[in-house]
């Protein structure tokens, strides 16, 4: 039987998608996944995602990173699936969805390449001497880093990923750097184990970490570059709890094909 998948990016952040409405997920393969999302046997991507059927949701998103593995959240996947999802035809200017961390509202632009995504609250931020360790549906650390434009995120991003207090479960490691009138941050992946060109996750615990650092409270919107993009977060920060939090950026369709 053939498959059909759709390729979307989000800032770059990239990603195969399957349309599962037809059949409840059941026998994955992590080999083939991470066969699918390799560059150069396969697709390339960053990650893969099914779209199921849910009774009670719009529709149900599994994500895997490219090692083919079940990933944490994936706010950049989540963003491109509600494109997607849109795409098929499920859902028009607004969504319910239910991810691994639970459920997710999102809107979408009339031209359905702009994705507003909901992500958990959160209520905790913890430090590792200089740098923010929270969860933001996936597990980040946040380091400030000079000269960001040059600096080898994927040896001192590994370095970090793989140290004693995190290899067994794996991080995400942002590194930002405060250019003024916006962030830039360039994130290495688990699951990936390379630095990606986005991560939707990682630049919300970005904002977060910023927001604590700089004791700022409020309504607080920060504007972010990625090497992919730009990426807008919102939320509101009342010193001990972020709420409201939306990840907002592009999920474009790159191509289409069969397998
Ligand atoms: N790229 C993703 C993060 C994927 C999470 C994954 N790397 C993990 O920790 O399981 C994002 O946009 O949020």
């Amino acid at each position: 039987m053939k498959i059909n998948f759709f390729k979307y990016q989000g800032a770059g952040n990239d990603f195969i998608l399957i349309d599962h409405t037809l059949s409840p997920l059941k026998d994955i393969d992590n080999n083939w996944i991470a066969q699918l999302c390799d560059r150069r046997f396969g697709i390339g991507a960053d990650g893969l995602m099914f779209l199921t059927k849910h009774p009670d949701f719009d529709f149900e998103m599994h994500y895997f990173n490219a090692d083919g593995k079940l990933g944490s959240m994936c706010g950049n996947g989540g963003r491109c699936i509600v494109a997607f999802a849109k795409n098929l035809g499920i859902i028009d200017k607004e969504t319910n969805f239910l991810a691994v961390d639970g459920p997710h509202y999102a809107r979408i632009s009339a031209s359905g390449d702009w994705v507003e995504l909901q992500m958990i609250d959160v209520d905790s931020i913890t430090n590792d001497i200089d740098a923010f360790v929270l969860n933001t549906g996936s597990p980040h650390y946040v380091a400030f880093q000079k000269d960001l434009k040059n600096f080898d995120v994927f040896t001192e991003g590994k370095k970090i990923r793989y140290n004693e207090i995190y290899s067994a479960k794996g991080i995400n490691v942002n590194f930002v750097e405060d250019m003024g009138d916006h962030l830039f941050v360039r994130t290495y992946e688990r699951g990936v184990e390379d630095e990606t060109y986005a991560c939707g996750t990682g630049v919300t615990a970005v904002a977060m970490a910023m927001a604590k650092h700089k004791s700022q409270t409020g309504h607080i919107k920060t504007d972010i570059k990625v090497l992919g993009g730009d990426i807008k977060i919102e939320f509101d920060y009342d010193g001990a709890n972020f709420t409201n939090v939306f990840l907002c950026g592009p999920a474009k369709l790159v191509f289409e094909g069969q397998l």
